[in-house]
């Protein structure tokens, strides 16, 4: 306690013990502090203050406040008034039940988050246990789709903080900022700057969901331990003019950085996390394409980090292609056959074209003539149509699957071709959706899929969440036949096809890559993730399937399968990372060691090093 606190109080009380006559010293003019000017003395720092319902004020911690106590950057960058703090609560606690109706398909979905996210604060052994063991029903509420809908209502739901925020005002202070997260060691990093959440645009810092959700997952499904895992939001502003204007919006009410300025961002943000972990792994997710790209390029080959829309989807979706190659009762190596529209040419779509040809040429023998012949078994549809080689002002990213003039000329198709024009001409094998346009797949363009010279056509509705499905399973089976494969990037249930039988519905999700990649990554001690550890963790979930299943219209596994699906994944992961001489071993196993290990043993040894929730015994000791 300050002096002049301590000799103020001790006045104080000399006076109501009428120690000192009042009358005496009406001339002293003594200072008398206000009862509620007067600092409360607290014992705590940093998350601790957070986390203590007696200090704690939430986003309503003043900038100078932030700084002293070690809060800079556990908290949303916009600091709030204790009133509108209050209203943000009493707006949420009303808009409940309004909520509760338009949730995804569950309309309770948004209730139980809350609940879920309640415990996970209080105890996060019961959490992960609950969730584990219900995985099944909870991954829709905790992830997608549910996750979505949080991220809309983050300004609501904002309890308690988790993770931390990078904001542009913290330029040059990133470095020191980091050192304010409590655990000595992180794992994992999820980072998102809520440019495009989904397929609901840019969320600003809102966006901060996503990747509390995905390392929800990396925990259940990894066993990543989850003291060492930490979401990052870095806000740059935001281009959503409706949360520009709202007063209760917790991001930086600016327009985005872009150009130099941004990157240079995201460059002081890595530097600060290799630094103080230089062995996390940095996973990024729901970046613009525009952006998804370029960061990719610029750290791939400096850092451990990979962007899951672009790679993390390509292997999924390259795994539920070859699926339906099996489901027709075709050999894997018949891929290069496959006639495949694309819908959407953003980060994913087109991380999912390059990873197909990429493939599809090597079974072709990988020369140029490969590359060409695989490259023609795709037609690309954007907002603006079929993409051509007369388009003007085609995104480089693209261009390498523009049809050439005179080849879609041939096929009775031009620039800007609608999709049911480019579905009718082509009558494809796979029709694929990562356009984030709900309904996409109308029942004109499923009509046209009729015509598909498939066996079995292959439905992929990728878009997400649930309302951003280009089709539902019940439309897909409706319409263009019981025999269609379907997947979708969001869960749907089964269809009844009547006389017993099941339209299979499969969840066509990034999360059955993303955390083996992360945990074979860690456990590989490789610098980098490689492209032959990608093409790996995709080819293991192919395999993973077996016959019967295929043939049955399943393609990837139940969700309850997901952390043993996740342990042969990251297996596959560190089996590549020690051919490509990359592996550099993880804590007591090293290289060499790990060279050694059998497939049997290499299974092991990723079990034994995944964290399982149980309570350990809890001693106090006094240092
Ligand atoms: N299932 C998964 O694992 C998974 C993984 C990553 C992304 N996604 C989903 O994919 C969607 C797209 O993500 P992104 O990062 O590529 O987004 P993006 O905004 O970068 O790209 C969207 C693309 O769709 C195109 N498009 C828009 N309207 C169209 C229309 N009417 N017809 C055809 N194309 C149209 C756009 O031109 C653009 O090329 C999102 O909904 C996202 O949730 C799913
Ligand atoms: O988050 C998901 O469910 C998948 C994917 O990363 C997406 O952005 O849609
Ligand atoms: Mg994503």
């Amino acid at each position: 306690m300050s002096n002049q606190i301590r000799s103020s109080s001790s006045l104080i009380q000399r006076l109501k013990q009428g120690m000192i006559n009042p009358a005496l010293h009406t001339q002293t003019r003594w200072f008398t502090p206000i009862e509620g000017h007067r600092p409360t003395i607290v014992h705590k720092r940093s998350l601790d203050i957070l986390h203590d319902p007696w200090f704690n004020k939430g986003t309503a911690f003043s900038m100078t406040e932030r700084d002293r106590l070690d809060l800079r950057g556990l908290l949303p960058p916009n600091v709030m008034s204790s009133e509108q703090q209050i209203e943000r609560f009493m707006v949420d606690l009303k808009r409940l039940e309004v909520q509760a109706r338009d949730g995804p398909s569950d309309p309770n979905a948004l209730a139980k988050w809350r609940i879920l996210n309640r415990l996970h604060d209080r105890n996060e052994t019961m959490y992960y246990k609950v969730l584990i063991a219900n995985i099944e029903e909870y991954a829709p509420v905790v992830y997608t789709p549910t996750v979505g809908l949080v991220c809309q209502n983050y300004g609501g739901l904002f309890r308690r903080p988790r993770g931390m925020y990078f904001s542009a005002e913290d330029r040059g202070e990133m470095m020191s900022m980091v050192y304010n997260w409590p655990a000595e060691q992180v794992d994992m990093i999820v980072v998102t700057d809520g440019s495009r959440i989904l397929g609901l645009g840019d969320l600003g810092v809102q966006g901060m969901g996503i990747g509390v959700g995905k390392l929800d997952l990396y925990v259940a499904a990894a066993g990543i331990n989850p003291q060492r895992v930490l979401p990052v939001m870095i806000d740059v502003g935001t281009n959503n003019e409706k949360l520009l204007k709202d007063p209760l919006y917790l991001g930086l009410q600016e327009h985005r950085l872009d150009g130099d300025e941004y990157v240079a961002v995201i460059d002081e943000f890595m530097e600060a996390v290799f630094t103080r972990w230089p062995n996390v792994i940095v996973q990024f997710e729901d970046f613009q394409s525009k952006w998804a790209f370029k960061l990719l390029q610029r750290y791939r080959n400096t850092y451990r980090m990979f962007n899951d829309d672009v790679q993390g989807t390509a292997g999924v979706a390259l795994a539920g292609l070859l699926g339906a190659v099996r489901a027709q009762g075709r050999p894997m190596i018949d891929f290069p056959k496959q006639k495949i529209v694309v819908a959407g040419a953003g980060s994913a779509g087109i991380g999912v074209l390059n990873a197909a040809r990429k493939t599809m040429a090597r079974m072709l023998g990988n020369n140029e003539s490969a590359f060409n012949s695989a490259t023609s078994q795709f037609w690309v549809v954007d907002a603006e149509g079929l993409i051509t080689q007369s388009r003007e002002n085609i995104d480089a990213d693209a261009l390498p699957f523009a049809k050439k003039v005179k080849e879609s000329d041939r096929q009775g198709l031009r620039e800007g071709a609608s999709l049911v024009e480019v579905v009718r001409q082509v009558k494809p094998d796979v029709l694929l959706g990562l356009s984030a346009v709900g309904g996409l797949f109308s029942e004109e363009v499923l009509e046209a899929l009729k015509g598909s010279t498939s066996t079995r056509p292959a439905i992929f509705a990728m878009s997400n969440p649930t309302k951003n499905a280009e089709c539902t399973p019940g439309e897909a089976f409706s319409i263009v036949g019981d025999n269609v494969i379907f997947a979708s990037g969001s869960p749907f249930k089964d269809v009844d096809l009547g006389n017993g039988h099941i339209g299979h519905s499969n969840q066509g999700n990034n999360m059955y890559l993303f955390p083996g990649i992360g945990l074979g990554t860690l456990l590989s001690g490789s610098r980098i993730i490689s492209d032959g550890m990608l093409q790996a963790a995709a080819e293991c979930l192919a395999a993973y399937m077996t016959e019967d299943e295929v043939v049955r219209g399943i393609i990837y596994p139940s969700i309850s399968r997901i952390r043993d699906i996740t342990k042969e994944v990251a297996a596959a992961v560190v089996k590549e990372a020690i051919e490509e001489d990359l592996a550099e071993g993880y804590r007591d196993m090293d290289a060499r060691e790990l060279r050694k290990l059998n497939r049997e043993e290499l299974l092991n040894y990723v079990k034994d090093n995944m964290w399982s929730p149980e309570y350990p015994t809890l001693v106090y000791k006094n240092d």
